[in-house]
């Protein structure tokens, strides 16, 4: 699947200025960014949902606004809150989305792969946010697509849920499935995607794997240590690589790039310094995302 220069303006506003990315079949792709960053317009124009204003983009070689139909076979869509009738049973949803599809995953089958076999005959309604989005996955499912878009699918789920439902994403991609994810948490883009794009503003920020984008991030190391003498935090501030230097409540955090540690150490060791409690960690998804969308409004046409 590939997106290039995708621009979408609803009105004055931009949604998407100019987004682009390749995915590679049997991945999961996430795509990361704040509120409005404009995640949605870009996978709902991938599956034909929405047309865009300028770009191109292909999946499996078809055109979503030209190929529509053929798309809708290719490619199965869990939306942002899809919600059902309240009213409508687990098995007349699986067996009303089996009749758009010439071939569907029999419903007892797919009811069994997603833990939906016990709850056939209860009513949407009476489900869990974990069975309702079992059961939207269920229903991206039927029609044996090659790409499913899943956008903000563990929003509001307990962790256990959550886990439970990052399981069933694998196995969908194990089964050869194309996975594009939309999500706003850097803990589900790091346990489950393969590669992330950071979109912010209606533009790509940056993409790579999890680990990429936190060793390629200002504050990729995270050094935190006491000291039980003065130590001199703007010598540590002058180390090349060193995002920022805090202290809290008696223990000192240099944030920076990946090598940044053993030029601290040497710092505080040429300082006479012995730190206690030293601990060196990875930097998360989480401050990589920070410095990658930081000050991005969306644009005006
Ligand atoms: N149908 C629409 N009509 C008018 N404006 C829209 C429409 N859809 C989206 N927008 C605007 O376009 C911008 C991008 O929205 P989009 O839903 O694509 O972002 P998003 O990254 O998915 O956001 P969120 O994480 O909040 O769901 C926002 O400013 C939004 O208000």
């Amino acid at each position: 699947m590939s997106v290039t220069g995708l621009r979408k303006a609803y009105g004055t506003t931009v949604a998407v200025a100019d987004v682009g990315f390749d995915v590679r079949a049997g991945e999961i792709f996430g795509i990361l960014g704040p509120n409005g960053a404009g995640k949605t317009t870009t996978v709902e124009s991938i599956a034909g949902l929405r047309t865009p204003d300028a770009g191109t983009i292909r999946v499996h070689g078809l055109d979503p606004v030209r190929d529509r139909a053929e798309l809708t076979r290719l490619v199965g869509v869990q939306l942002q809150e899809s919600k059902l009738q309240p009213k409508i049973t687990v098995a007349e949803a699986l067996e009303l989305w089996s009749a758009f599809y010439a071939d569907p995953i029999p419903s007892g089958e797919l009811a069994s792969r997603l833990g939906l076999a016990d709850l056939l005959q209860q009513q949407f309604r009476t489900l869990s946010g974990g069975q309702q989005q079992r059961l939207s996955i269920a229903l991206a499912l039927v029609g044996r697509p090659k790409v499913v878009i899943l956008d903000e699918l563990t929003t509001g789920l307990d962790p256990r849920a959550r886990r439970e439902v990052w399981g069933l994403v694998r196995d969908v991609r194990d089964t050869g499935v194309t996975v594009l994810l939309v999500t706003h948490s850097m803990e589900e883009a790091q346990a489950l995607c393969d590669r992330v794009a950071i979109i912010s503003g209606g533009r790509v920020r940056a993409l790579d794997t999890p680990d990429g984008l936190v060793s390629r991030a200002a504050s990729a190391t995270v050094t935190s240590f006491r000291a039980s003498t003065t130590v001199d935090l703007e010598a540590l501030r002058k180390i090349d690589g060193v995002a920022s230097v805090r202290t809290d409540s008696g223990v000192i955090t240099v944030e920076g790039a990946e090598d940044s540690a053993l030029e601290v150490l040497s710092s505080l060791a040429a300082q006479g310094v012995s730190p206690s409690k030293l601990r060196v960690v990875e930097g998360s998804l989480d401050t990589a995302y920070l410095d990658l969308t930081a000050d991005h409004v969306l644009e005006t046409t």
